[in-house]
Protein backbone atom coordinates (compact mmCIF):
# COMPACT_ATOMS: atom_id res chain seq x y z
CA UNK A 1 0.00 0.00 0.00
CA UNK A 2 1.50 3.84 -0.41
CA UNK A 3 2.34 5.26 2.42
CA UNK A 4 0.27 7.20 4.09
CA UNK A 5 1.46 10.72 5.37
CA UNK A 6 -1.04 13.10 8.14
CA UNK A 7 0.19 16.56 9.24
CA UNK A 8 -1.36 17.70 12.45
CA UNK A 9 -0.86 22.01 12.81
CA UNK A 10 -2.83 24.90 13.41
CA UNK A 11 -2.52 26.44 10.44
CA UNK A 12 -3.49 23.98 7.92
CA UNK A 13 -3.51 26.23 5.02
CA UNK A 14 0.45 26.29 5.56
CA UNK A 15 0.61 22.87 4.08
CA UNK A 16 -2.10 23.82 1.02
CA UNK A 17 1.41 23.56 -1.46
CA UNK A 18 1.21 19.70 -1.05
CA UNK A 19 -1.85 19.73 -2.55
CA UNK A 20 -0.31 21.27 -5.97
CA UNK A 21 1.78 20.34 -9.28
CA UNK A 22 3.79 17.64 -8.99
CA UNK A 23 2.99 16.27 -5.42
CA UNK A 24 -1.24 17.01 -5.58
CA UNK A 25 -0.95 14.75 -8.87
CA UNK A 26 0.75 12.09 -6.94
CA UNK A 27 -2.07 12.28 -4.76
CA UNK A 28 -4.24 12.05 -7.47
CA UNK A 29 -2.86 9.24 -8.57
CA UNK A 30 -2.72 7.30 -5.27
CA UNK A 31 1.34 7.02 -5.20
CA UNK A 32 1.10 8.48 -1.36
CA UNK A 33 -1.93 9.62 0.55
CA UNK A 34 -1.84 12.93 2.34
CA UNK A 35 -3.82 14.22 5.03
CA UNK A 36 -3.60 17.60 7.14
CA UNK A 37 -5.49 18.19 10.75
CA UNK A 38 -6.22 21.17 11.94
CA UNK A 39 -5.15 20.59 15.81
CA UNK A 40 -7.84 22.78 17.15
CA UNK A 41 -10.06 20.18 16.31
CA UNK A 42 -9.50 18.41 19.70
CA UNK A 43 -10.25 21.39 21.71
CA UNK A 44 -13.11 21.45 23.72
CA UNK A 45 -13.08 25.09 25.29
CA UNK A 46 -14.75 27.79 23.70
CA UNK A 47 -11.96 29.47 23.07
CA UNK A 48 -10.27 26.17 21.49
CA UNK A 49 -6.74 27.05 22.96
CA UNK A 50 -3.56 25.32 22.09
CA UNK A 51 -1.20 26.56 24.26
CA UNK A 52 -0.27 28.05 27.73
CA UNK A 53 2.45 29.54 29.87
CA UNK A 54 5.39 28.08 30.35
CA UNK A 55 6.63 26.02 33.48
CA UNK A 56 9.91 27.98 35.01
CA UNK A 57 8.80 31.11 33.13
CA UNK A 58 10.42 32.50 30.31
CA UNK A 59 9.45 34.00 26.78
CA UNK A 60 6.61 32.80 25.18
CA UNK A 61 4.18 29.78 25.14
CA UNK A 62 3.99 25.85 25.29
CA UNK A 63 1.63 24.08 23.41
CA UNK A 64 -0.86 22.27 25.87
CA UNK A 65 -0.22 18.34 26.08
CA UNK A 66 -4.01 17.21 26.14
CA UNK A 67 -4.90 18.78 22.72
CA UNK A 68 -2.16 16.83 21.34
CA UNK A 69 -2.32 13.62 23.04
CA UNK A 70 -6.08 13.60 22.09
CA UNK A 71 -5.19 14.46 18.55
CA UNK A 72 -2.28 11.88 18.00
CA UNK A 73 -4.54 9.16 19.76
CA UNK A 74 -6.71 10.01 16.70
CA UNK A 75 -4.37 10.26 13.68
CA UNK A 76 -1.52 7.96 14.62
CA UNK A 77 -1.80 4.24 14.37
CA UNK A 78 -0.45 1.04 14.88
CA UNK A 79 2.37 1.31 11.58
CA UNK A 80 3.13 4.93 12.64
CA UNK A 81 6.43 6.96 13.09
CA UNK A 82 5.87 10.12 14.35
CA UNK A 83 8.02 13.08 13.12
CA UNK A 84 8.50 16.53 15.31
CA UNK A 85 10.24 18.99 13.63
CA UNK A 86 12.01 21.34 15.96
CA UNK A 87 15.36 22.98 15.93
CA UNK A 88 16.55 20.71 18.22
CA UNK A 89 16.22 17.82 16.27
CA UNK A 90 18.62 15.43 14.83
CA UNK A 91 19.44 16.80 11.35
CA UNK A 92 17.03 15.37 8.59
CA UNK A 93 19.17 14.51 5.52
CA UNK A 94 18.84 12.96 2.11
CA UNK A 95 19.37 9.20 4.02
CA UNK A 96 16.30 10.39 7.03
CA UNK A 97 14.24 10.87 3.49
CA UNK A 98 15.26 7.22 2.33
CA UNK A 99 14.12 5.77 5.30
CA UNK A 100 11.12 7.72 5.59
CA UNK A 101 10.10 6.28 2.44
CA UNK A 102 10.43 3.01 3.47
CA UNK A 103 7.53 3.57 6.15
CA UNK A 104 4.04 2.85 5.86
CA UNK A 105 2.53 5.91 7.89
CA UNK A 106 3.88 8.97 8.82
CA UNK A 107 2.41 11.44 11.04
CA UNK A 108 4.24 15.01 11.47
CA UNK A 109 3.35 17.24 13.96
CA UNK A 110 3.81 21.00 13.47
CA UNK A 111 4.43 23.16 16.78
CA UNK A 112 4.51 26.78 16.96
CA UNK A 113 5.01 29.24 20.02
CA UNK A 114 8.64 27.74 21.58
CA UNK A 115 7.03 24.40 20.92
CA UNK A 116 5.46 21.05 22.36
CA UNK A 117 5.06 20.06 25.83
CA UNK A 118 7.36 17.46 25.68
CA UNK A 119 5.98 14.96 27.62
CA UNK A 120 3.54 14.56 24.32
CA UNK A 121 6.86 12.89 22.96
CA UNK A 122 7.66 11.21 25.60
CA UNK A 123 4.17 9.68 25.96
CA UNK A 124 3.87 8.67 22.51
CA UNK A 125 7.26 7.18 22.11
CA UNK A 126 5.59 4.42 24.59
CA UNK A 127 3.70 3.74 21.35
CA UNK A 128 5.73 3.98 18.40
CA UNK A 129 9.07 5.38 17.17
CA UNK A 130 9.01 8.98 17.45
CA UNK A 131 12.18 11.36 15.70
CA UNK A 132 12.62 14.86 16.66
CA UNK A 133 13.86 16.40 13.36
CA UNK A 134 15.87 19.71 12.35
CA UNK A 135 16.07 21.12 8.64
CA UNK A 136 19.15 23.23 9.29
CA UNK A 137 20.78 25.14 11.71
CA UNK A 138 18.67 28.17 11.25
CA UNK A 139 15.47 28.76 13.60
CA UNK A 140 12.02 29.18 12.02
CA UNK A 141 8.59 30.14 13.73
CA UNK A 142 7.06 26.79 13.37
CA UNK A 143 7.10 23.02 11.60
CA UNK A 144 4.81 23.90 8.94
CA UNK A 145 7.70 24.91 6.60
CA UNK A 146 10.16 22.07 8.17
CA UNK A 147 7.02 19.76 7.07
CA UNK A 148 6.47 20.86 3.31
CA UNK A 149 10.69 20.63 2.70
CA UNK A 150 10.37 16.68 4.43
CA UNK A 151 7.70 15.66 2.41
CA UNK A 152 8.53 17.04 -0.92
CA UNK A 153 12.41 15.09 -0.38
CA UNK A 154 10.36 11.91 0.92
CA UNK A 155 7.88 12.19 -1.77
CA UNK A 156 10.56 12.31 -5.17
CA UNK A 157 11.20 9.36 -3.53
CA UNK A 158 8.65 7.43 -3.95
CA UNK A 159 8.57 5.03 -7.17
CA UNK A 160 6.60 7.14 -10.01
CA UNK A 161 6.05 10.43 -8.14
CA UNK A 162 9.37 11.78 -10.68
CA UNK A 163 8.97 11.83 -14.25
CA UNK A 164 12.46 10.38 -14.58
CA UNK A 165 13.51 8.30 -11.93
CA UNK A 166 16.98 7.86 -13.00
CA UNK A 167 17.77 11.44 -11.49
CA UNK A 168 16.55 10.66 -7.85
CA UNK A 169 19.50 8.16 -7.83
CA UNK A 170 22.10 10.82 -9.40
CA UNK A 171 20.69 12.56 -6.67
CA UNK A 172 23.29 15.16 -5.20
CA UNK A 173 24.10 13.58 -2.42
CA UNK A 174 23.81 10.37 -3.68
CA UNK A 175 27.75 9.96 -4.81
CA UNK A 176 28.18 12.23 -1.71
CA UNK A 177 29.65 15.06 -3.66
CA UNK A 178 27.52 18.47 -4.52
CA UNK A 179 25.82 18.73 -8.34
CA UNK A 180 28.28 20.39 -10.53
CA UNK A 181 27.14 23.34 -13.05
CA UNK A 182 24.17 22.71 -15.49
CA UNK A 183 23.47 24.27 -18.83
CA UNK A 184 20.97 24.35 -21.85
CA UNK A 185 20.96 26.37 -24.94
CA UNK A 186 21.78 28.87 -26.20
CA UNK A 187 25.08 27.75 -26.66
CA UNK A 188 26.33 31.54 -26.18
CA UNK A 189 24.39 33.74 -23.67
CA UNK A 190 25.25 37.49 -22.94
CA UNK A 191 28.37 36.49 -24.06
CA UNK A 192 28.82 33.47 -21.60
CA UNK A 193 29.34 30.50 -23.81
CA UNK A 194 28.64 26.79 -22.40
CA UNK A 195 31.67 24.63 -21.51
CA UNK A 196 32.89 23.06 -24.82
CA UNK A 197 33.04 20.03 -23.39
CA UNK A 198 30.02 19.99 -22.93
CA UNK A 199 29.26 19.69 -27.07
CA UNK A 200 31.99 17.59 -27.90
CA UNK A 201 30.25 14.25 -27.86
CA UNK A 202 32.78 12.50 -25.97
CA UNK A 203 30.97 11.29 -23.12
CA UNK A 204 33.59 9.63 -21.43
CA UNK A 205 35.03 13.57 -21.14
CA UNK A 206 31.78 14.91 -20.53
CA UNK A 207 31.87 12.36 -17.35
CA UNK A 208 34.89 13.38 -15.92
CA UNK A 209 34.59 17.42 -16.56
CA UNK A 210 31.29 17.03 -14.28
CA UNK A 211 32.68 14.85 -11.80
CA UNK A 212 35.61 17.66 -11.45
CA UNK A 213 33.23 19.97 -11.56
CA UNK A 214 31.50 18.10 -8.49
CA UNK A 215 34.92 17.65 -7.13
CA UNK A 216 36.02 21.20 -7.12
CA UNK A 217 32.41 22.88 -5.86
CA UNK A 218 31.90 19.82 -2.99
CA UNK A 219 35.96 21.26 -1.66
CA UNK A 220 34.95 24.36 -2.02
CA UNK A 221 31.53 24.75 -0.67
CA UNK A 222 30.92 21.79 1.43
CA UNK A 223 34.67 20.25 2.56
CA UNK A 224 32.81 18.51 5.75
CA UNK A 225 31.18 15.69 2.67
CA UNK A 226 34.69 15.24 1.33
CA UNK A 227 35.90 14.40 4.61
CA UNK A 228 32.57 11.72 5.00
CA UNK A 229 33.39 10.21 2.22
CA UNK A 230 33.25 6.41 1.89
CA UNK A 231 36.83 4.97 1.20
CA UNK A 232 37.82 4.92 -1.35
CA UNK A 233 35.14 6.95 -2.78
CA UNK A 234 38.09 8.96 -4.96
CA UNK A 235 40.26 7.83 -7.18
CA UNK A 236 43.94 8.48 -8.11
CA UNK A 237 42.57 11.50 -10.38
CA UNK A 238 40.26 12.85 -7.61
CA UNK A 239 42.56 13.53 -5.97
CA UNK A 240 44.91 15.60 -8.08
CA UNK A 241 41.84 17.72 -8.95
N1 LIG B 1 15.22 23.39 11.57
C1 LIG B 1 14.28 24.12 12.26
C2 LIG B 1 13.08 23.65 12.80
C3 LIG B 1 12.48 24.73 13.39
C4 LIG B 1 11.21 24.75 14.15
C5 LIG B 1 10.36 23.62 14.11
C6 LIG B 1 9.20 23.60 14.86
C7 LIG B 1 8.88 24.71 15.67
C8 LIG B 1 7.83 24.97 16.57
C9 LIG B 1 8.06 26.24 17.10
N2 LIG B 1 9.20 26.73 16.56
C10 LIG B 1 9.75 28.05 16.88
C11 LIG B 1 10.91 27.90 17.81
C12 LIG B 1 12.00 28.76 17.68
C13 LIG B 1 13.09 28.65 18.55
C14 LIG B 1 13.08 27.73 19.58
C15 LIG B 1 11.98 26.87 19.72
C16 LIG B 1 10.89 26.95 18.83
C17 LIG B 1 9.73 25.83 15.69
C18 LIG B 1 10.88 25.86 14.93
N3 LIG B 1 13.27 25.82 13.23
N4 LIG B 1 14.35 25.43 12.52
Amino acid sequence: PPLRIDVVTIFPEYLEPLRAALLGRAVERGLLGIGVHDLRDWTHDVHRAVDDAPYGGGPGMVMKPQVWGEALDDVCGEHTRLVVPTPAGRPFTQQTAREYATERHLVFACGRYEGIDQRVLTDAARRMPVDEVSIGDFVLVGGEVAVLAMVEAVARLLPGVLGNPVSAEQDSFSDGLLEGPSYTRPEVWRDLAVPPVLRSGNHARIDRWRRDESLTRTFHRRPDLLERLPEGSLDKHDREV
